[in-house]
């Protein structure tokens, strides 16, 4: 079974990603950790992620840059969305996410295109949203959790770039797949979200059950 979960900055989906991986026991891949590393990986080298060769040139990493606790800043996650907007950088991390989607037994893999563009063919679709100002305060709470200095309103200006770069680049911009579920956790808490998500996945698993017997 492979679930594509897919949504803008914070909206709470590797959280809801992660819960449905444990839930129906699937391995579990945060696709913007990939672009973030090879934002990362420009940034450190003194390049511009906005440049397709300096951003090629990052998109062979070592995989322990997955592990790196500086992916998590503003400043990664704003490299990431310039490099991901640059089609020769989709085209090169793309192979990686269809093998992980193609794994025995399936898996759970959140994005901004994993539904429409990375497992088009997936058994549950869900597109997780919240308002801007809900994902700000959510991840400036985490930031400042993690010891990061940054006010809630560099953060709020953080996602509203980001937004606007994710849904307008000409390549894979983020959009609901036509059949996917939507999910707005702007008044759930974690527990009530995953529960959602969990009815919905069901909902789309029994569906396709009976569509398909
Ligand atoms: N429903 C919720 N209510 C309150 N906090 C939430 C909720 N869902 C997620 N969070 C918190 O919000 C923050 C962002 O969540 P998460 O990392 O899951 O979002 P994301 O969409 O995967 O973000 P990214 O864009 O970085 O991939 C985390 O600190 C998480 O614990
Ligand atoms: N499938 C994806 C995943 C991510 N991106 C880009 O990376 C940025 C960082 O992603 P997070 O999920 O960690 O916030 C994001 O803003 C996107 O620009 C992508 O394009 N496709």
């Amino acid at each position: 079974m492979i679930i594509a979960v897919d949504g803008p900055a914070a909206s709470g989906k590797g959280t809801i990603a992660r819960a449905l991986a444990a839930h129906y026991g699937l391995p579990c891949l945060d696709t913007g950790l990939l672009y973030r590393a090879v934002g990362l990986q420009v940034l450190r080298a003194g390049g511009d992620p906005e440049k397709e060769a300096d951003a090629l040139a990052a998109c062979a990493f070592d995989d322990a840059l997955l592990d790196d606790r500086e992916l998590k800043t503003e400043a990664a996650g704003a490299a990431a969305s310039k490099v991901s907007a640059i089609p020769a950088v989709r085209a090169a991390l793309i192979d990686r996410q269809r093998a992980f989607a193609a794994r025995p037994g399936g898996a759970v893999l959140d994005g901004r295109d994993i539904g429409t563009v990375i497992a088009p063919h997936a058994d549950a679709k869900l597109y997780v949203k919240a308002t801007p100002t809900v994902r700000a305060r959510r991840r400036h709470d985490e930031l400042v959790g993690l010891g990061h200095e940054i006010s809630f309103d560099k953060v709020l200006a953080d996602i509203r770039a980001r937004d606007l770069r994710d849904t307008t680049r000409a390549t894979a911009p983020l959009r609901p797949a036509d059949d996917a579920a939507l999910l707005d956790t702007s008044y759930m808490d974690i527990d009530a979200a995953v529960d959602r998500a969990i009815s919905l996945v069901d909902a789309q698993i029994g569906n396709r059950r009976q569509a398909n017997p």
